[in-house]
């Protein structure tokens, strides 16, 4: 368990280190961390060096924090999430990113499809999400409540904020690239193998639209210390759900569409915060 002064002195370290004062804070799944690369006036950070952050181990994840400017908007990215598998807790880089004054959480990530109209390739704007290692138990809030960051008992209906995901579909409009965009409902499962058949067919018939091994704890430490949250899942495969299907989903397919539509997927980030009103109080309000 991480406490309040830790979480600050890893921003106080952050905030000697640069000048930029981030309001917006990107999250890069796998094979999609060229985001941070097209930032401007870039300061960057290899996680090894940043006192007190964990360390990315996953192929597609680079391990490095990266602050910069993108059209106009003060950002800093995860070049490489951590994951509940590596054996992280996940609640640390959310709440820096909130010490350190940030509005808004972008998080992406790769996921395979349950949805019959979701094709490798599309892009599913989060629309809400089942945590399934949360309601297990596996939940980045379990512990004594730091009262600083949010309440013991926070909502989760509304975490993914409508007023983003309508500009989110207004850009991709704009970029013409709506027709392999959608909303949808992600399931975070705890990995790192990728579903049975059974397990598939039961998210299947939950009503699941994609799934994948991250996303949901970032957001529900986000919703919790009052972050705004946007999500994206890049649909790398289609989950296996026939007993007669001899395809298997394996790491590097996942990269590899990643690659293919990183540029897409970075085009739609950056118009978004373009088009983006930052509530400029960086007083962080519940946090003393
Ligand atoms: O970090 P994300 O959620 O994009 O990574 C996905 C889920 C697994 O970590 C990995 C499987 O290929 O990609
Ligand atoms: N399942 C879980 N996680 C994933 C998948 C999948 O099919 N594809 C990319 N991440």
């Amino acid at each position: 368990i991480y406490i309040h002064d830790e979480y600050q002195k890893t921003a106080d370290w952050l905030m000697s280190q640069t000048k930029h004062r981030p309001q917006v804070a990107i999250i890069c799944g796998s094979g999609l961390g060229m985001l941070a690369d097209t930032l401007k006036c870039q300061d960057s950070f290899a996680y090894s060096d940043i006192p007190g952050f964990p360390q990315s181990t996953v192929q597609g994840h680079a391990g490095r924090l990266v602050f910069g400017e993108l059209k106009g908007k003060t950002c800093v990215c995860m070049q490489g999430r951590f994951h509940m598998y590596e054996g992280h807790s996940l609640c640390k880089v959310v709440r820096v990113f909130k010490l350190l004054g940030v509005d808004t959480l972008i998080v992406t990530n790769a996921a395979g499809s349950l949805a019959d109209g979701l094709q490798p390739g599309d892009i599913m704007v989060i629309k809400d999400h089942v945590n399934f290692p949360g309601m297990g138990g596996l939940n980045p809030l379990t512990g004594p409540n730091d009262d600083k960051f949010g309440p013991r008992f926070p909502a989760m209906s509304g975490c993914y904020d409508k007023g983003l995901r309508c500009v989110a579909m207004e850009v991709a409009k704009q970029l013409g690239v709506a027709n392999i965009m959608q909303e949808g409902v992600y399931a975070m499962v705890g990995g790192p193998n990728f579903e049975s058949i059974a397990e598939a067919r039961l998210l299947h018939r939950l009503g699941v639209d994609a799934v994948g091994m991250s996303t949901a704890p970032e957001v529900v430490v986000a919703t919790h210390c009052g972050l705004r949250v946007f999500g994206l899942s890049l649909i790398t495969n289609k989950v296996v759900k026939s007993y007669e299907d001899s395809e298997s989903v394996n790491h590097d397919g996942v990269l590899e569409v990643g690659r293919l539509r990183s540029h897409t997927v970075q085009q739609l980030v950056t118009e978004l915060i373009s088009r983006m009103e930052i509530n400029n109080n960086t007083t962080t309000d519940n946090v003393a």
